[in-house]
């Protein structure tokens, strides 16, 4: 089975391209949803958060403080190197498990992630996707999603690669500018991927 990463930058539109790959089988391991999950699972992980951050970091009901971290941690790349080194460790063994244990048989699955290329684990998959999209479209799409500010998706975007450092690393790119047709991107690469040799 080969393992396809897919990423970019902050509101690239990476989740909304691998729900297209879904509509056509494929399976997809979201790496940002999976890590909030082990955030309120993993109780070392959670011990490990609430020590460097502090309690305030969950709330009662043990649901994570998402603007609470975020606020420290995007202001402060010490922070959130910290935050990285807890997250990131537990996240690869979960894909790992999750890949190991596909029920079915699958010419390939997808990696989506955030920080393929930052964390290291585009290493871990035959192939790499990075999606790209203008600056200003980016940030319009992720304030009106989130309903934040520039500033707050802006202070995001410095703390990962940027597009040109990201496209020396990708194998294949999805350009999702809203006027390139994404289905006809994808399903070429789909192709591409069901005649790769094992
Ligand atoms: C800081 C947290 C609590 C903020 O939660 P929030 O709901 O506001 O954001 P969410 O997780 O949905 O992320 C939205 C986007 O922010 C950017 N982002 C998230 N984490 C990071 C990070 N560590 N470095 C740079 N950008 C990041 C990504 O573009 C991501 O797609 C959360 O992002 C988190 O726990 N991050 C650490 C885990 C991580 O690195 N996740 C991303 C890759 S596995
Ligand atoms: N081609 C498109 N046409 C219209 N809207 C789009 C398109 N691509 C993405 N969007 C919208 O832009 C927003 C960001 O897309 P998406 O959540 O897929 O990005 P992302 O790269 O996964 O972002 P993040 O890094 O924040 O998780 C979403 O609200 C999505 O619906």
């Amino acid at each position: 089975m080969i393992k396809i990463g897919i990423t970019g930058g902050i509101g690239s539109g990476k989740t909304t391209i691998c729900r297209v790959f879904e509509t056509l089988g494929i399976l997809v391991f979201y790496a940002d949803t999976v890590a909030k999950q082990i955030m309120v699972e993993d109780e070392i992980l959670i011990k490990g958060v609430k020590d460097t951050f502090g309690h305030e970091s969950y709330f009662g009901d043990g649901t994570l403080n998402n603007k609470y971290i975020a606020n420290i941690v995007f202001n402060n790349e010490a922070e959130l190197s910290k935050l990285n080194q807890l997250v990131h460790p537990a996240v690869f063994r979960a894909f790992d498990v999750w890949a190991a244990n596909l029920k079915t048989e699958v010419p390939y699955v997808l990696k989506e992630a955030a920080l393929l290329f930052e964390s290291g684990s585009y290493k871990m998959c035959d192939k790499n996707i990075l999606v790209t999209a203008p600056l200003e479209l980016k940030l319009n799409r992720v304030m009106k999603r989130d309903q934040v500010t520039a500033d707050q998706v802006q202070a995001r975007m410095d703390k990962q690669f940027t597009d040109e450092q990201k496209m020396k690393m990708a194998d294949y790119l999805i350009h999702n500018d809203e006027s390139n047709s994404l289905i006809l991107q994808v399903l070429e690469l789909h192709q591409l991927f069901l005649n790769i040799k094992h």
